[in-house]
């Protein structure tokens, strides 16, 4: 049953409001979905763009507004009604069962045939069908945990199709994904649209938006401000950019090299386990170091070493020549590292603590915080020179959108003082314009001497921020380039012995 996009809306939502107290995170949204389509929402940190889906999704409860699906009047449903009506949001983290094999994800959820029965001929039968929708080719009888990230993923989609949903929503699903897994991702997004699914993708990648949408609505401050048609020719990122928030972003170049500063961190033949081999580097004060693999080939690792948060079992790691032995990321502030981890629920982020609370955090607990009568000031700084929204210190950081609580992280960290930063995917989730911000920021750091690495999986990102860049695979060093010698290309094959294999 393949589909092309239709005219006729599949889903409505008409003069859509939610505010959360007196933040009016949706103020009157139109949105409409084909089916067939696959259809971007867009829009800065906060915009509201996740409450858009969620209220879509049945999760939250719109103050006014009607939804509409299949020109039906779906009225105020809860979560379990959204998803018997055919809407399924795909979460960031796989929500797949690692012990049941593929079939059984696959037939998770659904209800049994007649009488309670499950039908598992029929099931495997669905299974079978909606992986070879997606052009997949894995053993139903295969344990899900057995399966690398990006396959499961893949199940989630081919479950998505097996239960007949109807609307689909994506927030952020090549998060976990490297560039080469992502690419497979889109295109089985591509195959669930032909299906006859509503996709509904929400992020912050605009290179994957207009490789895989066929419209994008943009949100800003709770309104829609334009519906965009992404399969015109000339449609490009700069043209989302634009219409996302309101000028044009110019492209971060890396701040010159401020010169062969003193040695900062020296690591030397690191090894941990099976997961990084030998691995040996120095970061020099000054200096902007990215840290570039693949999904799992091992810079995670390395960040986690270098901050002195995981022990190596052979090797060894020295800041400002004397050998780095600590465990907990307290003590490695105590030495002057700093670690941003990709994951804001491990950073230490207190949810009920106000925006200026949680950036004096880190450099309370070191005796280092301002005086209370400047916390306030010095938190409206960091809210003013990252964007932070709302612009208000005083607000609960769990109030905050994701992207803007990721800014929080980078502000708390930085604020405790660290000499030696190690800063793992520090622009994920956040929007174009704050990301401008965030590079800008970590390049007047490293102008006024601190070490910096920059851990991360997209090609951009170094190449944006780092005056050299170290290429791992599988746990080991491959390559180790300056700024001007890399690109998009090379570092990805590099990253992926693609180069190696022809
Ligand atoms: N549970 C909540 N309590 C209070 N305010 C909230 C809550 N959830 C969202 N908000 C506020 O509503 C507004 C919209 O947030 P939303 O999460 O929808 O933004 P977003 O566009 O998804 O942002 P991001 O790109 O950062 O994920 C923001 O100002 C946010 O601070």
């Amino acid at each position: 049953m393949s589909a092309a996009p239709s005219a006729a809306p599949l889903l409505q939502a008409l003069e859509v409001r939610k505010s959360f107290g007196a933040t009016q995170a949706l103020k009157g949204v139109d949105f409409e979905l084909r089916a067939g389509e696959v259809h971007a929402l867009l829009g800065p940190n906060g915009a509201g763009k996740s409450t858009l889906v969620k209220v879509i999704a049945g999760a939250l409860r719109p103050d006014a507004g009607r939804l509409l699906l299949g020109g039906e009047e779906l009225g105020r449903i809860g979560p379990a009604a959204a998803h018997a009506a055919g809407i399924e949001t795909m979460l960031q983290q796989t929500a797949l069962i690692p012990d049941l094999s593929v079939a059984e994800n696959i037939a998770l959820g659904r209800r049994g045939g007649r009488g309670g029965f499950v039908d598992w001929r029929a099931q495997r039968r669905d299974g079978a069908a909606a992986l070879a929708a997606l052009g997949l080719d894995l053993r139903l009888e295969q344990p899900v945990g057995e399966l690398s990230i990006a396959d499961q993923r893949a199940v989630e989609l081919a479950r998505a199709l097996s239960r007949r949903c109807r609307v689909l929503i994506l927030d952020e699903p090549t998060a976990t994904l490297g560039a080469r897994e992502a690419r497979v991702l889109l295109e089985q997004v591509r195959r669930t649209a032909a299906e006859g699914v509503g996709v509904v993708y929400v992020s912050h990648h605009l290179d994957e938006v207009l490789e895989v949408a066929d419209r994008a609505t943009v949100v800003r401050d709770g309104r829609v401000v334009e519906v965009m048609e992404l399969r015109r020719d000339g449609v490009q990122a700069r043209d989302l950019v634009r219409a996302m928030i309101g000028r044009e972003v110019e492209v971060a170049q890396p701040p010159a090299l401020a010169g062969g500063g003193a040695i900062a961190l020296e690591a030397q033949s690191v090894t941990v386990g099976r997961r990084l081999q030998e691995v040996s580097l120095t970061l020099r004060r000054g200096e902007i170091v990215g840290l570039f693999g693949a999904v799992g080939a091992g810079q995670s690792t390395l960040a986690r070493v270098l901050s002195g948060q995981t022990r190596p079992s052979a090797g060894s790691v020295a800041v400002d020549g004397r050998p780095l032995r600590v465990r907990t990321p307290r003590g490695a502030l105590r030495r002057g590292v700093a670690l941003v981890p990709e994951d804001r629920l491990r950073s230490g982020l207190v949810p009920a603590f106000d925006v200026a609370e949680n950036i004096q955090l880190s450099a309370r607990a070191l005796g280092r915080g301002v005086l209370a009568r400047r916390r306030l000031p010095e938190a409206r700084r960091w809210v003013a020179d990252l964007g932070i929204h709302p612009a208000d210190p005083t607000v609960a950081v769990s109030a905050l959108s994701g992207g803007n609580q990721q800014k929080v992280v980078f502000a708390k960290t930085v604020a405790s003082g660290g000499r030696v930063l190690v800063l793992e995917e520090p622009t994920a989730g956040v929007d174009v314009g704050a990301k401008q911000e965030i590079r800008a920021l970590v390049g007047r750091l490293a102008g006024d001497g601190a070490a910096v690495a920059i851990v991360s999986t997209e090609p951009e990102e170094v190449l944006a921020m780092c005056h050299r860049i170290v290429v791992l695979r599988k746990g080991s060093v491959v390559a180790e380039l300056p700024r001007e010698a890399a690109t998009r290309q090379t570092l990805t094959e590099l990253a992926t012995g693609a180069e190696a294999e022809r």
